[in-house]
């Protein structure tokens, strides 16, 4: 009897210790959360999922274009994390890259328009060859006459036919166009206690997609923390291709498993994950479809407002194609009117000698230009920086 007593007493005197020495060690493993700031907190990464390359499903579903409910899922990158990520090219390098292809492209520009300038005598034809010149560029009507009445004024002033004073002067009065004192920065001020949030519209084909992929790699190498949301719900393999953009470099991407799913909820647990998971920025892929123009406003108000419900949303970027021209312009209008759009984004610069369009847009939108995609490599998205740009466009 006092065997057994003794035994009992020892039983719960040992289960007493191991469970105090156990709350002792979770509690220290766990670590405390940090009130949040731009600095992600380690605990916030399901490592052993991402390692894992497991999915890890978000409570709550989506409702779909066919009423059933669909979960939403936050895909983690499916790599290992530490060797098998890509490195994206630094800032610096990129733009020294990217320079020298805008040059390329816009090279007969150049060529051209220098050439007339420094002819013995500018008469009324080669203002005129001047003139066609920088309307075939795309620069627009109004910019055209404004860059052409500015320097005929100053070539008459000055009288000077020095091809090098020529050029600076072109290079001043094309810089005013392309005015510098716009604020083109496309990452918003953090926020003490949720991401910032950046929406990207645009017509299907422009090159949202990529852009957002291009820019995840962008922010990455700046050391912040993203999560993208696949809110194109409309083309099948979008989500697919943004989360592929995201596993390279270690970027999560929320997604529903069910095509046509209700892109605005995407959106919505796409924001609540990054605030979950304290990332610095979440990036919002939508779907343009523009036959319908009263279904996009209704598709793009209704993104907005469900996730203004949870943050409000700090950047509208518009990607438009500079390839299609005046095309670019009026779907532009059609964007500005359901969104209130904060910047453009410039995709296939590379692919054309209209680099004018840059000029165009910002005087018909009023919104800057703030980065310019140069080519379908990773690395092919370049900040807008004006003095760079017309520079190349001059080197020709
Ligand atoms: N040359 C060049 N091609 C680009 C650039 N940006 C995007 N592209 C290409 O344009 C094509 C369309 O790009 P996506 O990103 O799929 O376009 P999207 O706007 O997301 O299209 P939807 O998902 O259908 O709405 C792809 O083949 C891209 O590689 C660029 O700056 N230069």
């Amino acid at each position: 009897m006092t065997d057994s007593l003794l035994l009992t007493i020892i039983i719960v005197a040992v289960v007493v210790v191991v469970g105090i020495v156990a709350t002792a060690f979770v509690a220290k493993g766990r670590k405390p959360r940090t009130p949040y700031t731009t600095e992600r907190d380690a605990d916030d990464v399901p490592s052993a999922t991402v390692a894992g390359g497991e999915t890890d499903t978000l409570e709550g579903s989506v409702a779909t274009t066919d009423g059933t409910d669909a979960p939403v899922g936050v895909v983690e990158p499916e790599a290992p994390v530490a060797p098998a990520l890509d490195v994206p090219e630094p800032v610096q390098g990129r733009l020294a890259r990217l320079r020298a292809r805008l040059t390329k492209s816009n090279n007969m520009f150049s060529k051209g328009l220098l050439a007339l300038l420094s002819q013995d005598s500018i008469d009324e034809d080669v203002w005129d060859e001047i003139e066609e010149t920088l309307l075939l560029a795309d620069l627009g009507t109004e910019p055209t006459l404004e860059l052409v009445d500015a320097l005929r004024e100053r070539v008459k002033v000055e009288g000077s036919r020095d091809p090098q004073r020529v050029k600076a002067m072109l290079r001043e009065e094309l810089l005013k166009l392309v005015d510098p004192s716009l604020d083109r920065t496309y990452l918003p001020e953090p926020h003490p206690d949720r991401p910032s949030i950046i929406m990207v519209v645009g017509v299907n084909g422009v090159g949202k997609t990529t852009t957002i992929g291009k820019m995840a790699r962008v922010l990455v190498a700046e050391d912040k923390d993203v999560l993208l949301g696949a809110a194109d719900t409309f083309r099948a393999a979008a989500a697919e291709q943004l989360a592929t953009w995201g596993d390279r470099v270690g970027v999560p991407t929320v997604r529903s498993e069910i095509d046509g799913a209700d892109p605005a909820s995407v959106a919505f647990e796409a924001v609540s994950a990054g605030i979950d998971q304290e990332v610095d920025i979440v990036m919002i892929d939508t779907a343009g479809r523009l036959q319908n123009k009263v279904g996009l406003m209704d598709e793009l108000g209704k993104i907005k407002r469900v996730v203004e419900k949870k943050a409000t949303v700090d950047e509208v970027l518009l990607v438009l194609d500079a390839t299609t021209g005046q095309n670019g312009l009026s779907q532009a209008k059609v964007f500005s009117e359901v969104v209130n759009v904060s910047g453009i984004v410039l995709t296939k610069l590379d692919g054309t000698a209209k680099g004018g369009i840059v000029v165009a847009i910002q005087r018909q939108l009023g919104v800057p230009v703030k980065l310019v995609g140069l080519g379908e490599g990773p690395d092919d998205l370049a900040p807008f920086d004006p003095e760079a740009f017309v520079d190349a466009l001059l080197e020709g």
